[in-house]
């Protein structure tokens, strides 16, 4: 997986590049331009469109400068527009690339510009070298820049965006962050959505063995990650090994929420699932997901027959008392979400109860409901990391890049899904996943990391076939596919 370190810390990732890889910082910059002309021309950006890059006194303005290069040798209408009063401050990367500017392309200062003129806008102000708060002068470039009605893409980060902190003034407003090698921290914290738009991460070549150099509990989870954490199952695998999974869940008005995830456990792979539902609603499952079993509240349940449990979608709030008895007599980790979730914030003693490893997965929403208000995604985080390694507990938070805490303080950024999967249901099939892994004996981590990734994955496959049509049933039809996808039998 791979590290995210701080945006003072890439001068020394780029060093210790240069020295293990033998080349130079311009041609590792020439690397980050090549790889991001690559991206902008794979667009369907016309050849004849009139791109305006902003450039800054740093590597960041080094970077675009060669992108507007490159970009120009491809046939594009570049015009340059320096956001600096004087040559003399260059950094040398900057300066070398600015001693490369090709004939026929334009440079003019940044005051200059003229948002009609222009389709698409290239900000290659400032990145990652940012401190403090920003300064008058650069406020007044950021307001031009966002002056521009039309598509903006920002280089490694949005201009006047401080690498790993909240930010408390205006910055670039990109449609596009094009990051190189690492997500910065920044960019997955949901206040800064008007700010980064779409984020693509842009790998550069630098070794993972690299970032394991720099301390961090901060990690990207990506596609490539994923096989090492799959288990695999040989040809005497019989329907037990796939686990016996119980799902608590449904109740009355709220069935669609159990049929969801019990769906999901199964086509996840569990062997044997079953559902523990209220007696009266039992035809409704029964007929929907005939492959499934059926429980009911008033029975005598045996819990410790089952290999994990997942609580919550649709359960209603008058549950206490069963959660208390599922936690009561059930010693490995379970899945809680959506109302079990809530009967927690409301019991908060139950924390303690809670069996250790166990796996919580509020939205946002659900995890102001349990902890309080924040004002910042960092202070949230730092929030869920003492959470989970004071109650030895793992916490999924859900959204745009769920996170994915451990009980040991690291904390994974996922790096799939899509927006469409902001639809009803779509938390519920989360949990099926998670509790199938668990029953297929999966440690909690590794169920964390396959169903987030996976769950991502097959919202992603539905979205690029539904759209904004998609529903949550899409997301579960998609799950084979995501298997395939990875490699994953
Ligand atoms: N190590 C890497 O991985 C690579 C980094 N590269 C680029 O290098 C960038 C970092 O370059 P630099 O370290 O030169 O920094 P930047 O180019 O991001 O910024 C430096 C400039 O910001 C100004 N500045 C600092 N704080 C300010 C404030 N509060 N208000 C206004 N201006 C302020 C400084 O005066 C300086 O002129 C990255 O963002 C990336 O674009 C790429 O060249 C590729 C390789
Ligand atoms: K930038």
């Amino acid at each position: 997986m791979l590290r995210i370190i701080k945006g003072s810390e890439v001068a020394t990732l780029d060093e210790l590049t240069v020295v293990h890889q033998r080349i130079s910082s311009f041609e590792l910059m020439e690397r980050a331009a090549l790889s991001f002309v690559n991206w902008f021309t794979n667009q369907a950006m016309s050849k004849s469109s009139r791109v305006a890059i902003f450039f800054g006194p740093g590597n960041n303005g080094g970077d675009g400068l060669a992108i507007g290069r490159l970009l120009h040798k491809h046939g594009y209408s570049i015009h340059l527009f320096s956001c600096f009063e004087s040559n003399s401050g260059l950094s040398s990367d900057c300066q070398k690339n600015f001693e490369l500017i090709p004939f026929g392309v334009l440079n003019s200062s940044w005051k200059e510009f003229q948002k009609e003129d222009f389709d698409c806008v290239i900000d290659s102000f400032l990145g990652v070298g940012i401190r403090g708060e920003l300064r008058h002068q650069a406020k007044n470039i950021v307001s031009k820049i966002n002056s521009f009605p039309g598509k903006k893409i920002a280089v490694d980060l949005p201009s006047g965006l401080p690498a790993d902190t909240s930010c408390l003034w205006e910055c670039v407003q990109a449609d596009i962050t094009v990051t190189f090698a690492f997500p910065k921290l920044s960019l997955l914290f949901p206040e800064h959505a008007k700010y980064s738009g779409e984020m693509v991460v842009l790998d550069i070549g630098i070794p993972d063995s690299i970032y394991e150099q720099f301390n961090s509990y901060f990690f990207f989870l990506r596609e490539i990650d994923l096989c090492a954490f799959h288990k695999t199952f040989h040809r005497f695998s019989h329907k037990g090994d796939f686990g016996k999974v119980l799902l608590v869940a449904g109740s009355k008005g709220k069935m669609g929420a159990a049929m969801l995830a019990t769906k999901s456990a199964l086509r996840t792979g569990s062997g044997l699932v079953t559902c523990l539902v209220p007696e009266d609603e039992r035809c409704s499952i029964h007929s929907s997901v005939p492959e499934a079993m059926a429980v009911f509240y008033d029975s005598e349940i045996n819990f410790s027959a089952y290999d994990s449990i997942g609580i919550g979608p649709g359960l209603g709030l008058d549950k206490l008392v069963l959660l208390e008895r599922v936690f009561d007599n059930f010693p490995y980790p379970v899945v809680l979400d959506a109302d079990a979730l809530t009967i927690l914030a409301r019991n908060p003693y139950l924390f303690a109860k809670i069996p250790k490893g166990s796996i919580l997965t509020p939205h946002l929403g659900e995890f102001e409901r349990l902890f309080g208000n924040f004002e910042s995604h960092i202070d949230r985080l730092k929030f869920a990391q003492d959470f989970c390694v004071s109650h030895q507990l793992n916490l999924v938070l859900k959204g745009a890049n769920t996170v994915i805490c451990l009980s040991d303080g690291r904390q994974i950024f996922n790096s799939s899904g899509c927006r469409h999967m902001a639809t009803a249901g779509v938390g519920d099939v989360l949990t099926g996943m998670l509790t199938s892994f668990l029953g297929q004996g999966y440690s909690p981590e590794a169920a964390m990391i396959c169903g987030v990734f996976q769950h991502g994955l097959a919202g992603e496959l539905a979205g690029m076939e539904k759209v904004r049509s998609m529903i949550a049933s899409d997301l579960i039809d998609q799950i084979p596919a995501s298997f395939k996808k990875l490699g994953v039998e």
